[in-house]
């Protein structure tokens, strides 16, 4: 219970919608209690009447104006009734107004909180959490504290404040036949309780085996092409079919329980008014009560057992709620490690980049991607980074824009330490085109102004020429407007890179990062990016990371990773001669450019 505690600021905020709900639950309770009222004035009045008029039983005359009178005295009350129950019908119209709109905000509300949250958290943890458990905590957990904020709230206010009305008119007519009313009623709300633990654990099951056979169709439908090279339609049916029949027992199984609800919540009321009727009978007889007392007995029975039923109901509601905001809090309550430090400054940066004994380890995984490592690049000079598979470069790239913090050591930009430049000035400065391409589904324009979204049309062109990809979009029907995505035009994998160089180029900084971004270009292309990179990169510092040796480049240093170090460093001249590992790869590559020249 005390994780909901995380959730009184917003009934703070919305106070005046908790107040004004729980005032109109309260005006709608008390126009709903005249109708017993009534209904025990109509029968006593005509318990009182009937003595009477069966005494002038053989006045014809009179008798009918006594039925007269008495329709006239009858319609007022139905007519009053009608009135109250529609008066108390709008006051419940406002009340689910006020609660349950509240209810929606704090759900919109807490829903950006932790969409907000999620957007300055450090990449470690996006790599400790998977996608499914942090989406399921902003949309399936935020539902269920609605649930608490929202339907719970406003019928535990309508529990407390009917049975405290209804409670007390019942006790003022009679204490004992109250206390015989009132008895199965505490049972009636622990049976709801248990049963819903039981029909919640059931849905739970449901859900995960629906989502489960969802996941199965979508990897089907994504890999149709697999399944039907490899002549695996049948199985693949079969595997549908043995996960759709774990999920139709279920359901079964949950639509059995849900039968018993309904009867065995019916036979509890019936107990009740049973037990109502039979100790009121005894009452009247004795003369205790009236007979109008019963009937009002009777229709409190039933407009309590609702209530009843919704304490079961509210209490399991609570608990999932809770438990679901104490899985909310533990994501909220995540620092980021990778944050603005204490004065940290927006710094115009010239390009000087230094990385000074810095070692790096993965915090979740221990590797240790960058040892003791030192590199000096000057203001506007190009350089390259080669290295065999996992020897960390990338793991560089991310250091250099602050995704994360190396444990020895510093990197330093014009002699700052990033630490004690803000992220927002860092990052704005350095343009870095990662690895593994990631493109929005949106237009391509959109695609390319991502970081600069007042770029115009023209700089966008501008910048996709000097991608390369100009001519790949124009010949799309669309153009530029062209939508990327799963309900759009797929792209090929050499496409995407370079709408990422573009959306790269376009912000015009003076630091770029290309992480290998042109390994799925052919060497035409490549060669006509590299040289429309030469002039853009005129005077700007720039890093590129490749498996593959641009010969045409003239790059200013060459550097060659291992394991996290620097084993050889120079200009490609320099490493041709140390006869390393780049004039291995660099000899592989003529050869292997030559074959294929030779084909
Ligand atoms: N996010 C990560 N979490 C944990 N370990 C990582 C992560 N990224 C990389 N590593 C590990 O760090 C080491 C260096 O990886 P890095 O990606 O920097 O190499 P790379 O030289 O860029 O490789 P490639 O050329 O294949 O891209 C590898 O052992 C890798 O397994």
């Amino acid at each position: 219970m005390k994780h909901l505690a995380a959730l009184n600021k917003y009934f703070i905020k919305y106070k005046w919608y908790m107040t004004l709900g729980m005032l109109f639950t309260a005006i709608s309770i008390v126009f709903s209690v005249f109708q017993p009222i009534m209904v025990r004035q109509i029968f006593d009045l005509l318990a009182k009447n009937l003595d009477s008029y069966r005494m002038i039983s053989d006045m014809a005359s009179l008798k009918s104006a006594f039925r007269a009178d008495f329709s006239k005295v009858l319609a007022f009350y139905g007519i009053t009734i009608l009135l109250f129950a529609l008066l108390s019908g709008f006051f419940m119209f406002l009340q689910r107004q006020t609660l349950i709109v509240m209810s929606r905000h704090i759900e919109f509300d807490l829903k950006n909180e932790i969409y907000q949250h999620y957007q300055v958290l450090d990449l470690n943890f996006f790599k400790m959490h998977r996608t499914g458990d942090m989406m399921s905590r902003i949309t399936e957990d935020v539902s269920r504290v609605r649930m608490y904020v929202g339907p719970a709230l406003m019928y535990s206010t309508r529990t407390i404040i009917m049975v405290v009305i209804i409670v007390y008119l019942m006790v003022k007519v009679n204490p004992l036949l109250t206390l015989y009313t009132l008895s199965p009623l505490p049972l009636l709300a622990v049976t709801i309780y248990y049963v819903n633990r039981i029909i919640h654990r059931k849905s739970e099951r449901i859900q995960a085996q629906l989502s489960n056979i969802t996941s199965i169709a979508q990897e089907s439908y994504s890999g149709i092409r697999v399944i039907k090279s490899y002549v695996q339609e049948d199985a693949s049916a079969r595997h549908f079919e043995e996960a759709s029949e774990e999920y139709k027992q279920s359901s079964i199984s949950l639509a059995k329980t849900d039968a018993l609800y309904q009867p065995s919540m019916a036979l509890m009321i019936g107990l009740s008014v049973i037990l109502t009727i039979f100790v009121g009978g005894m009452q009247v007889i004795k003369g205790n009560i009236t007979v109008g007392n019963l009937a009002e007995f009777v229709i409190y029975v039933n407009m309590l057992t609702f209530p009843f039923f919704s304490i079961g109901w509210v209490a399991s509601m609570i608990q999932r709620a809770a438990a679901s905001q104490q899985r909310i809090n533990e994501f909220l309550q995540v620092k980021p490690a990778i944050k603005d430090e204490p004065g940290a400054q927006s710094v115009k940066i010239a390009g000087a980049i230094r990385f000074e004994n810095v070692t790096f380890t993965y915090p979740h995984t221990g590797i240790t991607a960058i040892k003791d490592f030192n590199l000096d690049i000057l203001p506007g000079q190009k350089v390259a980074v080669i290295g065999r598979t996992g020897s960390g470069k990338s793991t560089m790239a991310q250091l250099l824009i602050r995704m994360y913090d190396p444990q020895e050591g510093r990197v330093l930009l014009d002699g700052h330490n990033l630490r004690e430049i803000t992220l927002e000035s860092l990052r704005s400065q350095i343009s870095y085109v990662p690895q593994d391409v990631f493109l929005f589904s949106d237009s391509i324009t959109n695609n390319i102004r991502f970081g600069t979204p007042s770029a115009d049309q023209e700089v966008v062109q501008t910048a996709a020429r000097q991608a390369s990809v100009e001519k790949d979009i124009l010949n799309f029907k669309e153009g530029f407007d062209t939508m990327i995505g799963e309900r759009g035009v797929t792209l090929s994998g050499g496409q995407k890179q370079r709408i990422s160089i573009a959306r790269a180029l376009i912000k015009n900084p003076d630091i770029l990062l290309f992480d290998d971004c042109l390994s799925a270009v052919d060497a035409r292309t490549e060669k006509e990016i590299i040289g429309n990179l030469y002039a853009y990169l005129k005077d700007k510092t720039a890093i590129i990371i490749t498996h593959r040796i641009f010969a045409l480049f003239e790059f200013d240093k060459i550097i060659v990773l291992d394991e996290g170090r620097i084993v050889e460093e120079g200009t490609h001249g320099d490493l041709l001669s140390l006869n390393g590992y780049y004039a291995e790869l660099y000899a592989r590559q003529q050869s292997g450019e030559e074959e294929s020249v030779s084909e």
